[in-house]
């Protein structure tokens, strides 16, 4: 029996021929907070919809999903509907997508609440509002019958967060959670699920282009590009070295946290249609390190002996194999 609560496995996904993900492993262990960065398109929402069976019918999807040691890639809908909402709850961008416009707010938590947790009546209404005040939304008792538009973007993100936690979930996972929002609207929302998995011990995914967000909320980080993971590690270790030239490429486009001025390079370049990706690297067009190798070779994700893992011939400042590479021996 597996440790781990969610193990992804060469996870791979195609939309009518054309492959968008090219073999992720991931682990999530109990209580931890991951964070999942790239640009618009790198597969960051798809991995996640593949695992919790949430794309649609088209998708082919192969390799292993695991959530509690139980495999899910091949089973029928319903056995990932019994960890969705239940273990595991999957917060997005836009709240519309989870809050109905017509029904009032405090009775699409209590339907969650009968749904996942069998809790009716008095008993749903107060643990409703005890999820409302949770999540800080003011004056709950008063706010219960209004309608989702008589709150403000923030407000909704909050309740579609407590609609999130009425299944108790084991894995909170949220893609894009605060990018429609203001700055200080984000940083709350930021703030709030820093202090939510502090109080329930749940873990969290948080998917997210902005590595500067990803940073406050995450211990660990995997980098996507074009379908794959090509650098991952603890937060701290690739916020002070990062060895991929895309992921310093990502901190390089972001204004530093601790107000150290600098000019703001952006990556230049866009990522790559999946229907036509270079041969090689991925990233090697738009990457300044870039050598002929690069364009030919596609390096595979490595073990690194600072304890990260790397997919890189051209890695920035010292990075040192766990142990030889044999395929790319004599490669550069
Ligand atoms: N339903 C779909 N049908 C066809 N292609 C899709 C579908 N969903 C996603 N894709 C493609 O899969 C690739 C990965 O998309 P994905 O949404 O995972 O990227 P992302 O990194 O999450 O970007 P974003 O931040 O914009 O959500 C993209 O090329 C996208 O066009």
């Amino acid at each position: 029996m597996t440790s781990n609560l969610v193990e992804l496995r060469d996870l791979k996904v195609s939309f009518d021929g054309v492959q968008v993900l090219h073999g992720i492993d991931l682990d999530v262990k109990r209580g931890e907070a991951i964070g999942l960065v790239g640009e618009s398109g790198c597969g960051k929402s798809v991995t996640w919809l593949a695992a919790l069976g949430l794309l649609p019918g088209k998708a082919r999807i192969s390799g292993s999903v695991q959530i509690d040691g139980r495999e899910l890639v091949g089973q029928p809908r319903s056995a990932f509907e019994a960890v969705r909402g239940g273990r595991i709850a999957m917060i997005f961008q836009d709240p519309s997508s989870s809050l109905n416009p017509v029904l009032r707010i405090g009775r699409q938590i209590t339907e969650a609440l009968a749904l996942h947790r069998n809790l009716k009546g008095e008993a749903a209404r107060t643990e409703a509002l005890r999820l409302m005040d949770m999540v800080g939304i003011p004056d709950a008792r008063r706010r219960f019958d209004l309608f989702p538009h008589e709150f403000s973007g923030g407000q909704c993100q909050r309740l579609m967060i407590a609609m999130a936690l009425a299944g108790d979930p084991d894995l909170l996972v949220a893609d894009e959670p605060t990018t429609a929002l203001d700055a200080t609207i984000q940083a709350q929302i930021l703030d709030l699920l820093i202090a939510l998995r502090r109080e329930t011990g749940m873990a969290t995914v948080f998917i997210s282009h902005d590595l500067g967000a990803v940073s406050q909320v995450c211990e660990r980080v995997l980098v996507m590009y074009a379908g794959r993971v090509v650098e991952q590690g603890e937060i701290g270790a690739l916020f002070d070295a990062p060895r991929h030239p895309y992921t310093r490429g990502l901190f390089d486009a972001i204004p530093r946290l601790d107000g150290e001025r600098r000019r703001l390079i952006p990556i230049h370049g866009t990522v790559p249609d999946p229907r036509r990706l270079p041969e090689g690297c991925a990233f090697a067009p738009r990457c300044s390190s870039a050598i002929d190798a690069c364009r030919h070779l596609r390096p595979d994700l490595t073990d690194m002996a600072d304890g990260r893992r790397l997919a890189c011939l051209r890695p920035v400042g010292e990075a040192r194999p766990a142990a030889a590479p044999a395929v790319l021996e004599g490669a550069l």
